[in-house]
């Protein structure tokens, strides 16, 4: 094997790491960038440019340099990058790059004012970096710079959140955009700005009826101009976006069990979206911007909330839904036993549980209002709209020969109730042929479609995997009663935190508003209700915020990368829940040590260090509770929680100090390595450096034997003796068949793999070092033909590289 510098495609030895780039070099792996000719120094992220640059995959995105200082693709965002310079000191490791000429005015907030609720999506930029820690940022991430997929536009890196409020509360809303400034560009509108129009004021895209309705208000008290964009263009527009940017968006929902559906975006088309608002549209879609409204009914969520208002005196919606949680509609609705003398009508297909006649059964009875339960009430009515919609639903699907329907709307709450019942009226009327789908982000379809439809958003051609879903920890998700998005402040975060560790409460993880066990079937049986509180909105939603990583790619060479799913271990199966459940409990006090001893040991790290280990047994507690609470959870999510929720109390790399020996340790012995495998056959070596990325790894994924291992030495430690000495507490799966794919035989040549093989986690050197040579062997037979294999986590391997150099 020669040195590893011959490789040219994913230079990371980088031992010697290049003291210098010009802007040149940024121009060809980013063609689209073009300067005056201004040369930029830096260091390190050459690297990444480089690895970045190298991705191969969206060569379709690459458009060819335009000698003048910006190009343009259609209304996308550029960055003009004419007479940029650094700012500061030169010698500085990545200095931050000044481009005064960049106008940034990408528009990050949209409205759906809908005649019950208003829905907010705003963008806001990452921070989760602390500003002086620059070494992480790259110059190319400062610059905004999409990366290996040669983007000819730039997708800053964000989240997008979610907000709703009552429309009749309108005030509340307004308050909360001014007190976040988001008609402004955010709190860190420095450099980030709302549109501006022409005449100088700002305009926020806004969709619904109240954005005629309300557009003087918005004028007047927050001088802005409201800039409307058609409901129900921005209802598809924002369902196709999350059906195909956002991973286990679509879920089905029958007799209680959820289960996620992954939509193959080559296969979306056509489609029965049924948004259930205050009145209900459904609308036929056939592609992006391609639809027709079908259909509607004006019995919708309005008239359960409203009607059931008159009827139970309920003070709010929530209260009303978690009344029906203990109704028991029988005595309420006719049931055909209830007319037919306790028999089934077999004839017509219809048991003596069927009802009959919504309500019905108040008619027979003497009785006043107050002589029924508002919660009968409450359920009665629930599944009487519920079922009428899917009813009405499955006729139109049928109208048009549709087969899939996606259910959005806040009507329906995430609630396993209403969910279940219009699956069964959809599943009963088409016999089996229609299915019934709903989606996590229900209600902010035509928000976000609004927000789609600034034209400078930059999402349109996201991949899934750049969209990152997260539960942050904050007042919502530790029950309590908070408006308004997560705590975005770590202090305030803390604090709140610090607030039960007083009070001696535990943190109760939200109870989940939708119990599971509820069942439409036949149309009367009572919910079983679980914990029968309804948390905040924010928990009971489940909706997280979406996190945009423009700098996560996917392993090029997948045979398919869009449904490729690097969750190996499902954690669905409620045994191995349980088990990563306690490996990650019993962790957490050692992980917590490791953590704040990466910050030096302060008391201020002590104490973030503490409201981390109870914001995610929180987290953990109530995954436990539903474990698909935040989509589709595999152990890489559960890892990726952790992770994300140490940032948020600003623990940027919790092994840091394990990185250092053992980078240091790497680098001693990474030379011999080299020889060594370079002496061995082909085969043996591919075994060996298999052997090697799991020795690295398994360790990071919790194993407790090689936890045990690894208190007695350095990984290369345990990688030699993985080797030479012991007995190994893993195995390598399928070589033969995995052998055979890779290096062919006989006549057959390597064929793609279907499966994931290694597991590589976000650790840094200990990764690296196992996967270095196996990078370099197969990234070279790549460049021959298809890559036989898929490579988990790869978007993280491109990550650590760049973030984390390991020998530098
Ligand atoms: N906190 C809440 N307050 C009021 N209604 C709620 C709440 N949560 C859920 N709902 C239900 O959601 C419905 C509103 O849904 P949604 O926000 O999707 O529609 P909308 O945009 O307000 O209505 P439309 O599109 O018809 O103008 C309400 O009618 C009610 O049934
Ligand atoms: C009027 C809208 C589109 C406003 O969102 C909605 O409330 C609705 O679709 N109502 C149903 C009206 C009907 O088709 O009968």
């Amino acid at each position: 094997m020669a040195s590893l510098k011959e490789d040219p495609i994913l230079e990371i030895d980088g031992i010697k790491i290049k003291e210098e780039f010009e802007i040149d070099k940024l121009r060809e792996d980013c063609p689209a960038l073009e300067t005056e000719g201004t040369v930029i120094k830096g260091e390190s992220s050459i690297d990444k440019v480089r690895e970045e640059g190298s991705g191969g995959q969206g060569e379709r995105d690459m458009v060819p340099p335009t000698s003048n200082s910006i190009h343009r693709s259609g209304s996308r965002p550029q960055l003009d990058l004419s007479k940029a310079a650094i700012e500061g000191n030169f010698e500085e490791r990545d200095p931050t790059i000044l481009l005064p000429n960049q106008s940034d005015d990408i528009s990050h907030l949209a409205l759906d004012i809908g005649g019950s609720l208003i829905k907010l999506v705003y963008f806001s930029r990452h921070q989760d970096r602390p500003t002086n820690d620059k070494r992480k940022k790259t110059v190319k991430e400062r610059l905004g710079i999409s990366n290996g997929n040669r983007r000819s536009y730039p997708i800053l890196g964000g989240r997008l959140h979610f907000v709703k409020f009552e429309t009749s509360k309108i005030n509340e809303c307004l308050d909360f955009i001014s007190s976040k400034q988001l008609h402004r560009g955010g709190v860190d509108s420095h450099s980030w700005h709302s549109d501006i129009s022409s005449n100088g004021n700002a305009v926020i895209k806004a969709t619904g009826g109240g954005a005629y309705k309300y557009a003087d208000l918005f004028k007047e008290r927050l001088g802005v101009s409201l800039d409307k964009e058609d409901e129900m263009d921005c209802l598809v527009a924002g369902a196709n976006f999350l059906l195909k940017a956002i991973r286990h968006e679509a879920f089905t929902h029958m007799e209680g069990q959820k289960e996620f559906v992954q939509i193959d975006q080559n296969d979306l088309f056509p489609y029965l979206l049924v948004n259930i608002g205050s009145g209900v549209s459904m609308i036929k879609v056939d592609g992006d911007g391609k639809f027709e409204r079908v259909s509607g009914t004006n019995v919708g969520g309005g008239t359960y909330w409203g009607l059931g208002r008159l009827l139970t005196k309920c003070k709010s919606f929530d209260e009303l839904l978690e009344l029906s949680q203990k109704g028991d509609n029988r005595t309420i609705d006719m049931l055909v036993g209830d007319i037919y003398g306790g028999m089934d009508y077999n004839k017509i297909g219809l048991s003596a549980s069927t009802i009959a006649s919504s309500f019905g059964k108040t008619i027979s009875e003497k009785k006043e209002l107050t002589g029924y339960r508002p919660e009968d009430i409450s359920l009665s009515l629930l599944r009487m709209i519920s079922y009428n919609i899917g009813q009405i639903s499955y006729l139109n699907a049928l109208r048009f020969g549709l087969k899939r329907i996606f259910f959005g709307g806040f009507f329906i709450r995430g609630h396993a109730y209403t969910m279940d019942t219009i699956s069964f009226a959809v599943q009963f009327w088409s016999k089996g042929e229609a299915q019934a789908m709903f989606l996590r982000h229900e209600g902010f379809l035509g928000a976000l479609g609004a927000f789609m439809s600034y034209e400078k958003h930059g999402l349109d051609d996201l991949m899934v995997h750049q969209l990152v879903e997260r539960f942050p920890m904050g007042a919502p998700y530790t029950g309590g009663k908070i408006h308004g998005p997560p705590l975005g402040d770590l202090n305030e975060k803390i604090s709140w935190m610090e607030k039960f560790v007083q009070k001696g409460t535990e943190i109760t993880a939200p109870v989940p508003m939708a119990p599971s066990g509820t069942t439409g079937l036949g149309g009367f049986e009572v919910p079983s209700s679980k914990g029968g509180t309804l948390r905040s909105d924010a928990s009971a939603l489940n909706v997280g915020v979406l996190h945009l990583v423009p700098t996560l790619e996917v392993f090029p060479q997948l045979a398919d990368p869009k449904m490729y799913e690097p969750n190996t271990i499902d954690l669905a199966n409620h045994s191995e829940l349980e088990y990563w459940f306690t490996v990650l409990s019993e962790h957490l006090p050692d992980l917590v040590d490791k953590a704040v001893a990466s910050e030096g040991g302060t008391d201020d790290s002590k104490r973030r260090g503490d409201a981390f280990a109870r914001a995610f047994s929180a987290h953990l507690a109530r995954l436990m509770e539903e474990p698909a609470a935040y989509g589709k959870l595999g152990l890489a999510n559960l890892l990726e929680l952790r992770e994300e929720c140490l940032r948020e109390f600003q623990f940027v790399d919790a092994y840091r100090s394990i990185k250092q020996r053992e980078n240091e340790a790497s680098l001693a012995v990474l030379s011999d390595l080299l020889v060594e495998l370079d002496s061995m056959t082909e085969e043996t070596r591919l075994l060996t450096l298999i052997e090697g990325v799991l020795a690295a790894n398994i360790f990071d994924w919790g194993s407790r034997a090689c936890v045990e291992l690894y208190h007695k030495g350095t990984i290369i430690e345990i990688y030699r003796m993985s080797r030479n000495k012991m007995q190994r507490p893993w195995r390598v799966d399928d070589f033969d068949a995995f052998k055979e794919r890779m290096l062919g035989s006989g006549d057959k040549k390597p064929r793609p793999h279907k499966r994931a093989l290694l597991f590589v986690d976000n650790s840094g050197a200990d990764v690296i070092l196992g996967m270095l040579p196996l990078a370099r062997e197969l990234l070279r037979r790549g460049t021959e033909e298809s890559l036989p294999f898929h490579v988990a986590s790869e978007r993280r391997i491109l990550n650590n590289l760049c973030t984390n150099p390991p020998f530098c």
